[in-house]
């Protein structure tokens, strides 16, 4: 669409006063990144038939998937490409890489994410060198998936009832699901484009369960892609978002494959059934914790999406005066707007910096493993947990917030809001459900606790709970360390109330799982137990509130600074030029509701009851 740039954006921008430019360098991790995501940004938003002549929000189910399929297939030949040209397209250091433009591609999900984000990684991380040089081919016909969920058992999957029993007569596993709550449900692209997948499925060897393993299984033929002997597949059907990724289900009737097809870079099953135990037995869930901490960064990506579409618009739109003999003005310079918009971009930048951290502590903790050491991984695991669970949480309820922020027309598909929202929400459940994940993390703070409580040594990481205890925290700051303190205090205080209620529960007789439970609600929710007082609060609401009027200036140039193009943010309210009302009448031209000038339905139903009383 051709045209002005909106009167008010362009105020907007030459009020910044800072230099854009730096911040996207800096939001890249360095100009050289910058420059790098600009050129694929181009070489792929320039693939016409990546690009929809009808909205998707117009096709069927069925066709929805086609359309999706046939654009991820474009988009990995490009892949594919881009990496013989030896252009890192995976650095999760720029959460703007090329992973995120398909955001704009699909304005949902790639039935392929699995297998690319996945599937791939997976093997990369957990089998060995020789199955790792046979399955990680360029030109491997495979296209796979993570099948772990079942329909009985999500989040507690020591339960998971698929099994893979060794049968050392013919060195093969058999892969069989007992019963319907066996059958995996879930897993994304299984339903009709995998015609491969990882298995996590008990090993059973002579009768001895071993629990969980993951094995590579064929599910369809390379060549028909019908579903092999002994396997039934499918997909499971329309949800809330994701409606692109293909989620499937899975049996197997007694279903053979190789002994080799068990990932055996950190256990084994030898030719006799000797079974070789890991380093240590939660390797096998290294997976899960990988995509909890890329989740970080994407997550941030995503907020970065909303406030950019609600900023823009909240400058663009203007509606009542702020006092009656004025013009009306921009709801950008309500403060309540203020409140509701800027924190989603601060919020963006804050998980944006955790997530690399995070990354770089994977890598870090991942190159300690290689090394036989596991001492950091129980204190990454916590924190992937807690970040993962929060991140979605916040995240979902921002991108809420700003959908709301735009009022009506945030209820609009073509806002991309909701599409936004309802990506973002499914993180709060999938790779780890927020309250189990909570509770992962509560598990390690309280054995931290009962440390200190016993007086033992405390790694240095948990020095503050003996201050806590000791009463050695400082009066409230009203400073980032000051709030640092608070916080420190506040988790100290949450553990200590939450250990005493399991305390207390074991001491009227209760076993310890069911104190556990009893304590839940204690272990998740946070209190308030650091020193401040109100007045520190009062301080720090009109801190907070000069903060608001200082950034509102620079307002447009901080979602400007995220850089995300209009084919990525896919928004009538949010595009560069602001030509709202523009965009959303050519869009509500594209109904097909509106091909007609008489609907059909007109003439079967309307008119014979209205002119029933005339004919
Ligand atoms: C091109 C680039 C692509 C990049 C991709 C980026 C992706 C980003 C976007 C992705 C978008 C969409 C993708 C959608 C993907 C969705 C995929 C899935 O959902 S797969 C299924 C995920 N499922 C889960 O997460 C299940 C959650 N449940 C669990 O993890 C576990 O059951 C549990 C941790 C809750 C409990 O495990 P359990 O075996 O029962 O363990 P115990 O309670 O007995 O013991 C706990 C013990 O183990 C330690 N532990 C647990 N997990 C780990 C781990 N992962 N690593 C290390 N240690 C672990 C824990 O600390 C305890 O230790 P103790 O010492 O005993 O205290
Ligand atoms: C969009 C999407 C994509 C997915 N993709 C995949 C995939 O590719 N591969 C795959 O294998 N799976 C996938 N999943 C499945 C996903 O990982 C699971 O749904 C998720 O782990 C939650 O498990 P659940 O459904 O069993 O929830 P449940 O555990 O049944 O949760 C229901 C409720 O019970 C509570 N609860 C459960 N256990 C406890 C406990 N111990 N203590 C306290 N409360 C508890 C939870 O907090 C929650 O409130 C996907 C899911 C979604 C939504």
């Amino acid at each position: 669409m051709g045209g002005r740039v909106n009167e008010d954006l362009i105020k907007e921008r030459r009020k910044c006063t800072f230099d854009i430019k730096e911040l996207t360098h800096i939001i890249d991790c360095g100009e050289e990144n910058t420059i790098k995501r600009k050129q694929i940004d181009n070489y792929i938003l320039n693939i016409k038939e990546l690009w929809d002549d009808v909205p998707e929000e117009y096709l069927s189910h069925k066709e929805r998937y086609e359309n999706a399929i046939k654009k991820a297939f474009i988009v990995l030949k490009v892949l594919r490409q881009l990496h013989t040209g030896n252009i890192q397209i995976t650095d999760h250091r720029t959460p703007t890489n090329v992973y995120s433009i398909q955001d704009g591609i699909f304005r949902n999900v790639n039935p392929l994410l699995i297998h690319i984000g996945l599937f791939w990684s997976t093997i990369a991380a957990q089998a060995s060198t020789e199955q790792q040089a046979e399955w990680l081919q360029p030109d491997s016909s495979m296209i796979g998936t993570y099948v772990q969920t079942e329909l009985g058992h999500g989040s507690f999957i020591r339960g998971i009832e698929t099994t893979a029993t060794y049968d050392s007569t013919t060195d093969e596993f058999i892969l069989h699901t007992p019963r319907l709550s066996a059958y995996k449900w879930w897993p994304g692209g299984l339903g009709n484009t995998a015609n491969a997948c990882l298995v996590m499925a008990q090993l059973y060897i002579n009768g001895t369960c071993h629990g969980l393993h993951i094995f590579l299984a064929q599910i369809r033929d390379f060549d028909t892609h019908k579903p092999l002997p002994g396997i039934k597949v499918g997909e499971i059907g329309p949800k809330m978002g994701f409606n692109t990724a293909d989620n499937g289900f899975l049996g197997f009737d007694n279903h053979r494959i190789p002994r080799t097809n068990m990932l055996m870079k950190n256990v084994q099953v030898l030719r006799d059934g000797t079974y070789v135990k890991p380093k240590h037995d939660k390797l096998t869930y290294g997976s899960m914790l990988l995509t909890r901490v890329t989740l970080i960064s994407d997550l941030a990506y995503q907020l970065s999406k909303a406030a950019t579409i609600a900023v823009r618009y909240s400058a663009v739109r203007r509606q009542s005066p702020i006092k009656s003999n004025e013009p009306e003005r921009q709801i950008l310079d309500f403060v309540s707007q203020q409140h509701k918009l800027f924190i989603t971009i601060a919020s963006s930048h804050v998980y944006r910096v955790v997530g690399l951290w995070m990354w770089n502590s994977h890598k870090r903790v991942t190159a300690d493993i290689h090394e036989g050491n596991m001492g950091q991984l129980p204190e990454l695991h916590a924190l992937a947990c807690c970040l993962k669970a929060i991140s979605s949480r916040d995240a979902s309820a921002l991108v809420e917030q700003c959908r709301l922020a735009c009022g009506g027309h945030g209820y609009m598909m073509a806002s991309n809001l909701p599409q936004i929202y309802a990506y973002t929400t499914a993180a709060v459940t999938y790779e780890g459900e927020y309250t189990v994940l909570l509770l992962q993390t509560a598990r390690y703070l309280v054995k931290f606790w009962r440390l200190a409580a016993e007086h033992k040594p405390l790694p240095q990481n948990f020095a503050y709970f003996e201050d806590y205890i000791k009463k050695n925290f400082e009066q409230w700051r009203n400073s980032p360390e000051g709030i640092i303190e608070g916080f420190k205090a506040i988790v100290a205080g949450k553990t200590k109330a939450a250990y005493d209620t399991l305390q207390c529960n074991l001491r009227n007789g209760r076993e310890f799982e069911e104190a556990w439970n009893m304590a839940s609600v204690q272990l998740t929710n946070a209190s308030e137990y650091s020193t401040i007082s109100r007045n520190d609060i009062e301080a720090l609401q009109s801190r907070y509130e000069e903060l608001l009027a200082l950034i509102r200036p620079n307002a447009v140039g901080l979602v400007d600074a995220f850089d995300i193009r209009d084919e990525v943010l896919c928004s009538t309210l949010g595009a560069y030029d602001g030509r709202v009302y523009e965009r959303m009448m050519e869009e509500a031209s594209k109904s097909p509701l509106n091909e007609d000038v008489v609907n059909e339905s007109f003439h079967k139903y309307i008119r014979p009851v209205t002119m029933k009383n005339k004919l």
